[in-house]
């Protein structure tokens, strides 16, 4: 028997206010204890809080699509603030070679040339920071730090301007949400730092090595077009940065949270991997995004009929105990969170965590080496945004190995 949506359970609870943004968990259990899909009043949107459901949607693109954006925005029915994304915010056959590009790009044989590289750069880094003192703030010392020192440079940017990628990543994903304070307040800069970020896609912007370079080449080859391309390297800018920067401050926040948990990982340090992983769950960096129903199709015993927005609630999936089982809530080196939707599932799956894995191996490997005890010299606090679990700052106290 399928139901129809005005049988839905309903919350107008706003899960784009501030308080919640800020600390989400409670509203998760409500949506995922109310039911499969649950109609958001406020927003007349479909949520999914359970970890199947959001699975189901996230690899079902042919009736999730993401062509309409992957925000609250339809693109069917008004106009985007920025030209969509070939990757995320397209679907076959136009998303094909833009992501096999990038995927190449981004790919194995591309980061084995980072992998030293990067990991002589965190050692410096974390040097660094070690010898102005045992007590600092991990936020702006550490997470936003080395990706910053990494990633424009393995793009191949120009170091003029790169200030700006943190403020356009931040732009970005509050525009994913709804029109509120957090996204206006950001909006008088849009022109500026889309200028900024669309001024460096340009071929001649770019140095003549790195990712940028690849997708510039794989233009001259044909495997996109020319005119394709600098919205590829586009796509590096908006997605690779603060992403990582909130990935590293997820993981330092595990680790200082669960102190016998740093323990394995440094009499270990073989597990740096899976605790990134495990802390892209536990946290998930990103927390949601939408789809937008191609045809009228059935979801969890309801029919949704076409051209509706389908909240994905990631962060609720990655914490379900109807998958995790009941410690779904602890960060936990004994679970392998393979399976987890903090960077997607299906052909949307995020085409950048081989560069997210290699940059928090590279962090916790020489942290490893380096610190016997992390643990909190204050309370952390949070940076809301539409989409994004991040961090405004995270003092940490750390004792040397
Ligand atoms: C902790 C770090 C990261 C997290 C949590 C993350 C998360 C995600 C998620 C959830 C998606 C799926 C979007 C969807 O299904 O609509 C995605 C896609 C994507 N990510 Fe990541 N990401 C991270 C790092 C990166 C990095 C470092 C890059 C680039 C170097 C990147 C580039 C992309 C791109 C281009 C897509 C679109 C893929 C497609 O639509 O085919 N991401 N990411
Ligand atoms: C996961 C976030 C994300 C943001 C922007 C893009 C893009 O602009 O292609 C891709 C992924």
């Amino acid at each position: 028997m399928t139901a129809a949506l005005d049988h839905l359970p309903t919350t107008d609870v706003d899960p784009f206010a501030p308080e919640v943004l800020t600390d989400p968990l409670a509203f998760h259990e409500e949506l995922r204890a109310a039911g499969p899909l649950v109609r958001l009043t406020r927003y007349d949107v479909l949520a999914l809080g359970r970890y199947t459901d959001v699975r189901a949607a996230l690899v079902d693109w042919q009736s999730f699509r993401s062509g309409a954006g992957v925000g609250m925005l339809n693109f069917h029915t008004e106009t985007p603030w920025r030209p969509p994304s070939l990757l995320l915010e397209a679907d076959p056959p136009h998303h094909d070679a833009p992501r096999r590009v990038l995927g190449k790009v981004l790919g194995p044989r591309a980061l084995r040339v980072l992998r030293e590289r990067w990991a002589a750069d965190a050692e410096t880094l974390v040097d660094e920071v070690l010898a102005g003192g045992y007590e600092f703030d991990a936020v702006p010392a550490l997470t936003e730090a080395f990706p910053l020192r990494v990633f424009p440079d393995a793009v191949g940017l120009p170091e003029q301007g790169r200030e700006n990628l943190l403020p356009y990543g931040d732009l970005l994903f509050n525009a994913f949400g709804p029109r509120n304070a957090l996204l206006e307040e950001k909006l008088p800069r849009l022109g500026e730092l889309s200028a900024w970020v669309n001024a460096q896609c340009a071929r001649e912007a770019l140095a003549g090595e790195g990712f940028g370079a690849d997708i510039w080449a794989a233009a001259d080859r044909g495997d996109i077009t020319a005119e394709q391309a600098p919205l590829v390297v586009r796509s590096l800018l908006s997605a690779g940065v603060d992403t990582t920067v909130t990935g590293l401050a997820a993981v330092l926040h595990a680790v200082a949270r669960y102190p016998e948990q740093w323990a394995r990982l440094r009499a270990d340090p073989g597990l740096a991997r899976v605790a990134f992983d495990e802390a892209v769950r536990w946290e998930s960096p990103v927390q949601t995004f939408f789809r937008t129903t191609a045809t009228d199709t059935e979801l969890a015993g309801v029919r949704i009929p076409a051209g509706r927005k389908v909240l994905m609630f990631l962060g609720s999936a990655n914490r379900d105990p109807r998958h995790w089982g009941p410690g779904a809530g602890t960060f936990d080196l004994d679970r392998d969170p393979s399976g987890h939707v903090g960077f997607g599932m299906g052909l949307h799956q995020c085409v950048g965590q081989h560069v997210a894995r290699l940059e928090a191996e590279a962090v916790l490997t020489a942290l490893a080496a380096r610190v016997a005890t992390i643990t909190p010299a204050g309370p952390p606090r949070r940076r809301p945004n539409n989409t994004m679990r991040a961090w405004a700052s995270m003092p940490l106290r750390v004792t040397p190995a």
